[in-house]
């Protein structure tokens, strides 16, 4: 079991006090807020740090293009500074606040607290988007939260974002991909329309350098007439003051296993530590899986521990109304323990959430542009990540954060800040938005961080063979506009154009839609054997794609069972999701005038649409190998068959892969057979047949 430093010995920090040893004190409020007590709405919004501000933040606004506000977790930028802007009159004449977040869940969570701040309905005058659903008004909504990659996608019919007056984007620090080119376009936009202002925010981003970014555009020449003008010049500003302390553990020492580990944690402080719920931070739904069935299983045999936990998961794999239960109260003698990756990181507010545990691991994504090979790997988290994560306790009353690594390793060796999501992925997603936004010279985007020209050059020849781009490097028509419509990896999305044609796009909905998701399989530690056989009956020689049409089918004949789920080792949560983003796919396809079609046991038809979005990724087993060893026909590269593939041990001879994952070896997952004319059939500008042998054109 992981020994922490105990409270009360003079271990135990307040929040970001790691280097320094002053203890900080609590800021302007220390007692109550909603649930705890009786202070009204306006009260408690008073009693956050961030309100003493008020006004600087508004003349800032006001008088400078772009603001930069630090504030530390919960010192309520997110809740409080669009509804500043919106008293001050920014949302008059029919103009909308907007407030971007890096995660779907958040923009959710934080649209209905605000709306409830201000006494409205979610829709109204308070909305929000995010991918496949849209809960705003255009003639009511003057405050709306949108994730940053629906506002690129905002920008397609809009280029100017010209409804907005202020664009807000929060937790910029996370810098995933979509808010690095949101921040590139903002500040092309501003250009255009000097009035828009824009405000970033975060609590532990690098304010100086986002300055210098903001501040790098050239000076414009001022003409007669202009004074009104907001300064070019970035404003930074600092809020001072936290919400509730929270107390940060260390380990003693290094843990060997974070899941076992965040397990006993779980268990040390419900046997010691006084009422309040728990937030563990995992990094993905296997982890996840685990350490609730080891949690289930020990309250099951009702260890003397475990009584009264309920045990819940959170990660984006599951239904909306899954994710919804760990926001309901949690029942008097009850202690609730959500378990949940980093979609719960920044700018949530749990309400009864006292614990954190944190396992310093994320699941991350590298790409290598030399073998054109992404991975999505466990990797240690930045302290910006970690602050995030101690933030989610102490937001209504003070907290505890139990770090699973140690204090030595936080102060000398955990990185400050993550490495900006672009410099680490495959761009084929990102290129395609810029295109589709009109942006033709990519190289020479003004980034907030360079991607490597490499990655840059392989996403343009992945979208020219997929048919996207053309000679020019221009969207194709209607292939690349499509593509760039459909809200999924432009692989995923011609996969599913190329079946319109080949009269199968019923089940290639279905696969986009468990694509989607991490797995639909159940994750456990010590059940190996019995979710082999279970993956056995539903096993399609054709690989992992078509057994996924069988899963899909057996579950719609259970009539959507849970039980029947649970009989067959597949995660009812995830096929609930599943549903949910096929309906969601579906009314795309429509849109695009694709007929919806089955071809019913046709299932050559199927993996040629598979083979028409993935071709890239085309495998050959090496002749005589009997380890299983395969070679990409783009780059050489050894791979093999994932142990979780149905194809594990068959080997067909030529196959197609979704996505690698690298451990000891570099593993394809979801594999399905081809043939290997159907290459040079789809992809005619990516593979050439020599002497009986298949060449890639592009290397
Ligand atoms: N749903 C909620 N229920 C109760 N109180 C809430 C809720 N959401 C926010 N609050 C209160 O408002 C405070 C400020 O939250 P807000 O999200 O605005 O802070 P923030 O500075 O943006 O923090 P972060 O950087 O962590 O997102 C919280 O600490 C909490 O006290």
């Amino acid at each position: 079991m992981a020994q922490f430093w105990k409270p009360g010995t003079e271990k135990p920090r307040l929040l970001d006090d790691e280097e320094g040893g002053v203890l900080f004190l609590s800021s302007s409020f220390s007692s109550s807020s909603s649930g705890y007590g009786y202070a009204s709405i306006e009260r408690q919004r008073q009693r956050l740090p961030v309100y003493k501000y008020r006004t600087s933040i508004l003349y800032l606004v006001e008088s400078h293009a772009t603001s930069i506000v630090v504030g530390e977790t919960g010192s309520g930028k997110t809740t409080q500074i669009p509804q500043y802007l919106k008293e001050a009159g920014w949302a008059d004449g029919g103009r909308v606040i907007a407030c971007t977040q890096p995660r779907r869940l958040a923009v959710q969570a934080v649209a209905s607290r605000v709306a409830e701040e201000m006494g409205v309905k979610v829709g109204e005058e308070v909305g929000y988007t995010i991918r496949f659903e849209d809960i705003s008004n255009p003639d009511a909504t003057r405050i709306k939260f949108l994730t940053d990659g629906v506002l690129l996608r905002e920008m397609m019919d809009d280029p100017l974002l010209t409804k907005y007056s202020v664009i807000m984007v929060d937790e910029a620090h996370e810098r995933s991909i979509s808010t690095d080119i949101l921040l590139g376009l903002l500040k092309k936009i501003q250009k255009r329309r000097p009035q828009l202002r824009l405000l970033i925010s975060s609590a532990t981003i690098e304010a100086k350098a986002m300055s210098d970014f903001f501040q790098s555009s050239k000076r414009r020449q001022v003409s007669e007439g202009e004074e009104l003008r907001p300064r070019l010049e970035p404003a930074i500003l600092s809020v001072e003051g936290r919400g509730f302390n929270v107390q940060i553990h260390y380990v003693e020492d290094p843990v060997q296993d974070y899941v076992q580990a965040a397990v006993s944690t779980v268990l040390l402080i419900h046997d010691q530590e006084p009422a309040g719920d728990i937030l563990v931070f995992l990094t993905g739904q296997d982890d996840i899986d685990v350490a609730v069935k080891m949690l289930t299983e020990e309250a099951r045999s009702n260890g003397k521990n475990s009584s009264g936990l309920i045990i819940l998961p959170l990660y984006s794999g599951l239904s909306r109304a899954e994710q919804d239960l760990v926001f309901s109260p949690t029942p008097k003698g009850k202690r609730k323990v959500v378990i949940s990756t980093n979609i719960a990181e920044t700018s949530l507010t749990l309400e009864g959430i006292v614990y954190v545990v944190d396992s310093g691991f994320s699941k991350q994504r590298f790409y290598n542009p030399i073998s054109d090979i992404e991975n999505l790997v466990v990797a240690p988290i930045s302290k910006a990540s970690a602050r995030q994560r101690a933030g989610r306790a102490g937001r209504l009353r003070p907290g505890k954060c139990y770090r699973l690594y140690t204090e030595e390793y936080f102060v000398n060796e955990m990185s400050a800040q993550g490495i900006p999501e672009i410099q680490r992925s495959n761009l084929v997603s990102c290129v395609i938005q810029l295109k589709a936004l009109g942006i033709d010279n990519i190289l020479g985007f003004d980034w907030p961080a360079s991607p490597s020209p490499e990655s840059m050059i392989r996403a343009l020849e992945v979208l020219y063979s997929l048919g996207v781009l053309d000679d020019d490097a221009k969207l194709t028509s209607p292939v690349g506009f499509q593509v760039a419509e459909i809200p999924l990896e432009p692989m995923i999305s011609k996969m599913i154009l190329a079946s319109n044609e080949l009269g199968c796009s019923e089940e290639i909905i279905t696969i986009a839609a468990v694509l989607s998701i991490q797995s639909i399989w159940f994750s456990g530690r010590g059940v190996q054997k019995e979710l082999d056989e279970a993956k056995l009956r539903f096993a399609a020689a054709e690989g992992d794609h078509v057994t996924f049409l069988n899963i899909y089918k057996g579950f719609l004949q259970s009539g959507k069972s849970s039980q029947w789920c649970h009989r067959n080792f597949i995660n009812y949560h995830a096929m609930k999701k599943v549903m949910e983003i096929r309906e969601q796919l579906k009314r795309i396809a429509l849109r695009l005038g694709i007929v919806l079609k089955s071809c019913e046991r046709d299932m050559q038809s199927v993996r040629k649409a598979v083979t028409a979005g993935f071709f890239a990724n085309a495998c050959r087993l090496e002749a005589f190998s009997h380890s299983g060893m395969y070679k990409t026909i783009r780059g050489s590269q050894e791979v093999y068959i994932h142990p979780s593939s149905v194809l594990f041990r068959v080997n067909p001879r030529w196959v197609i892969y979704h996505s690698l994952v690298s451990t000891d070896r570099q593993y394809m997952r979801n594999v399905i057979s081809i043939d290997s004319s159907w290459l040079t059939e789809a992809a005619p500008h990516f593979y050439q047949q020599q002497q009986q042998q298949l060449n890639p054109i592009i290397h």
